[in-house]
């Protein structure tokens, strides 16, 4: 009897077994299923509205496309004082895309989300309208920095504006609120912090008063993103923004960013209760823009004297950026390239502010070649001639990564943005951004930007800020497009098995193992008795890598994270995926870099014809696949 039950109860764990393993395929089919479906959305769009990437990507529902079509004319009772401040004021010849007709639109009085990529000129979208109008424009924006550059800029072209902020003086202050009311308002533009608009019930009954009065003529909130928790820039004072809307329904808002996906814009919209703006989105294709990845070895990091003999020779006396993660690795790595003979800074929040003025200053008259900076070097950073944007580590997303290296080319020369692709920098990261809500989920889309040998980087840009993409949109300025095919398609599912089950010997020994330690442990170096029961492999330090990351993002492996009070540590646990390596019939595989030495040279004769100098890129030390066959 007892063994009967025993068997319809192994019957039953395995039936259990196997429903599990059909639900992961079901969710995996109905996540392809969403995919497609999005996919052929935005096919269906192209096909509507064919070539122009300049057009509004969703408008509010008040407005056809044929209505805002009229935007971009200038027969407006404003268009003459418009053409005449951008030419006299301004000193411009023409407008950029987007440009005239977002400030049309908010002339008109609509409420204007503009999404803009970083240094196109969302700033004129204001700044022009606020000459060109009664009254005043508030203009909220985060950075007391960014303030002063703006203010700077505005009187060296005898355009009025003044600041209110936590670093303005009592007197000042109190001078600036006093005119706020005035009837002739002796400004144009007036800056604030958002924490000044919602700590401040002064400026708040003053700016009721103006408004009354008709005075309040428009109201930007710059960098309008960080009212969300899910774009990358969150600042808690901005969600509190929603006060603007309520007190001053009547004046029209204008939001601007430079990355913000629909989703992120639909929440900013919620939360400064702005009911039916138009959204502008100009396209994210910086043209000028070379963009690569190159692989940083474990074994040995030569990134330090690869970016110094980049510096030294590609970009002899040319201006740049290189991002590192930590305001340590900015000390580290500015010693180490000054070493080598670069003219460099380090740039980080950490240091006192004289000096980090002092350090942007002499980077901007060009006294120092390079900033070795962490991301505190960063919102409105506009020089325009800066011709190498390099990242010593990774980003902590593809929103982060885009404005970092979008600082590059703002003149539209060409300019380089490569990124050294480290295993080790992913866990760093992923320990920093463990409390965020998003933050994996996020590192992971800039892994996957990286670890792509198959896709135009351009391409990962446009779809995961959900443009339509069109191929002819990169024109071999990026590392892949100018590989071309020059990857295989390898079979990895007994790889993932070796790995899952070093994985769950070790949640079997009440044991957590840290990536560096799968990867020891696959390659054979663990404890003599853990090696007898596993797989171990004979491939390279950067393959082993290579497959943990692509299993990583796939789904196979997941994070683990322990907190101390000082530290968080990763480890590597099962992924949700990992039941269906039980499957006989599931298949993984992962896309590589080819890079034996035929391939080799067939790489570097085509590069040398077609692109003359780049043909010692570096792509030749991504994993090599060819014993990965062997393995096979
Ligand atoms: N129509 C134009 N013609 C030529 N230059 C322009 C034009 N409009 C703006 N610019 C210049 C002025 C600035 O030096 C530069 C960047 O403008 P800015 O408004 O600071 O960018 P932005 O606000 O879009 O970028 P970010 O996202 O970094 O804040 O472009
Ligand atoms: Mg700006
Ligand atoms: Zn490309």
């Amino acid at each position: 009897m007892n063994s009967d039950r025993a068997k319809v109860q192994a019957e039953l764990d395995s039936v259990e077994a196997e429903l599990k393993v059909v639900e992961l395929q079901l969710a995996e089919l109905l996540k392809k299923q969403a995919r497609l479906t999005s996919n052929r959305k935005q096919l269906l769009r192209r096909l509507e509205k064919p070539c122009d990437s300049t057009q509004p990507s969703g408008s509010g529902p008040a407005m056809t496309k044929q209505e805002l079509l009229r935007y971009e004319k200038d027969d407006f009772p404003w268009s003459t004082e418009l053409k005449q401040s951008l030419k006299d004021v301004f000193q411009l010849s023409k407008f950029r895309p987007l440009q005239l007709k977002a400030i049309n639109l908010s002339m008109s009085g609509k409420d204007l989300f503009l999404v803009m990529p970083t240094g196109r000129g969302k700033s004129l979208c204001y700044q022009l309208p606020a000459v060109c109008s009664e009254g005043f424009t508030l203009v909220v924006t985060p950075l007391v920095s960014l303030i002063e550059d703006q203010l700077m800029y505005l009187k060296s072209i005898d355009v009025e504006a003044v600041s209110l902020n936590a670093s303005s003086s009592k007197e000042h202050a109190k001078m600036v609120l006093a005119e706020i009311t005035d009837t002739k308002v002796p400004f144009k533009l007036l800056y604030v912090t958002p924490e000044k608009i919602v700590k401040s019930k002064l400026l708040m009954s003053r700016l009721e008063k103006a408004y009354s009065a008709g005075r309040l003529s428009r109201i930007a909130v710059d960098e309008v993103h960080c009212c969300s928790q899910w774009g990358h820039d969150f600042k808690p004072d901005y969600k509190l923004l929603e006060i603007l809307k309520r007190q001053f329904p009547k004046v029209p808002l204008l939001g601007l960013t430079a990355t913000a996906t629909s989703s992120v814009l639909k929440d900013c919209q919620k939360i400064l209760c702005v009911p039916e703006p138009i959204t502008l989105t100009a396209s994210f294709n910086r043209t000028n823009l070379y963009y690569e990845v190159r692989f940083k070895d474990s074994n040995s990091d030569d990134s330090i004297s690869d970016i110094s003999a980049l510096i030294k020779e590609r970009y002899k006396d040319q201006s740049g950026i290189v991002y590192v993660f930590s305001q340590k690795d900015a000390e580290t790595v500015s010693a180490d390239l000054q070493k080598n003979g670069v003219k460099v800074s380090p740039y980080h929040a950490n240091m006192n502010p004289e000096d980090k003025s002092q350090v942007h200053r002499k980077w901007a008259t060009n006294k120092i070649q390079v900033v070795v900076a962490t991301v505190a070097f960063g919102m409105g950073i506009d020089k325009a001639d800066v011709r190498f944007v390099i990242h010593h580590t990774i980003s902590k997303s593809i929103e982060n990564y885009y404005q970092e290296s979008g600082r590059a080319g703002r003149d539209d020369k060409p300019a380089d943005c490569i990124v050294y692709f480290g295993f080790n920098d992913i866990f760093r990261i992923s320990a920093m951004v463990a409390m965020e809500k998003v933050g994996q989920q996020k590192l992971l889309t800039m892994v996957d930007y990286c670890q792509n040998v198959d896709r135009c980087r351009r391409s990962v840009i446009a779809v995961h800020f959900e443009e339509a993409w069109d191929d002819g949109g990169c024109n071999k300025m990026c590392d892949v497009c100018r590989h071309g095919n020059d990857y295989i398609t390898v079979d990895i599912t007994q790889h993932a098995k070796d790995v899952v089950q070093i994985v769950e010997l070790a949640g079997s020994l009440d044991e957590k193992l840290t990536p560096l330690k799968v990867t020891e442990a696959w390659m054979g170096k663990g404890p003599a008795k853990r090696r007898k029961m596993i797989q171990t492999t004979t491939l390279s330090r950067l393959e082993v890598e290579a497959i943990i990351t692509s299993l990583l993002l796939q789904g196979y492996l997941g994070e683990d994270f322990s907190f101390t009070p000082y530290t968080t540590y990763f480890y590597l646990k099962l992924g949700g995926k990992a039941p269906l390596l039980k499957n006989q019939a599931h298949s993984i595989t992962m896309k590589m870099r080819r890079t034996g030495l035929d391939a080799n040279t067939v790489k570097v004769s085509q590069v040398k014809t077609k692109e003359g100098k780049r043909s010692g890129d570096k792509a030749a030390n991504s994993p090599v696949t060819k014993k990965i066959k062997k393995d096979l």
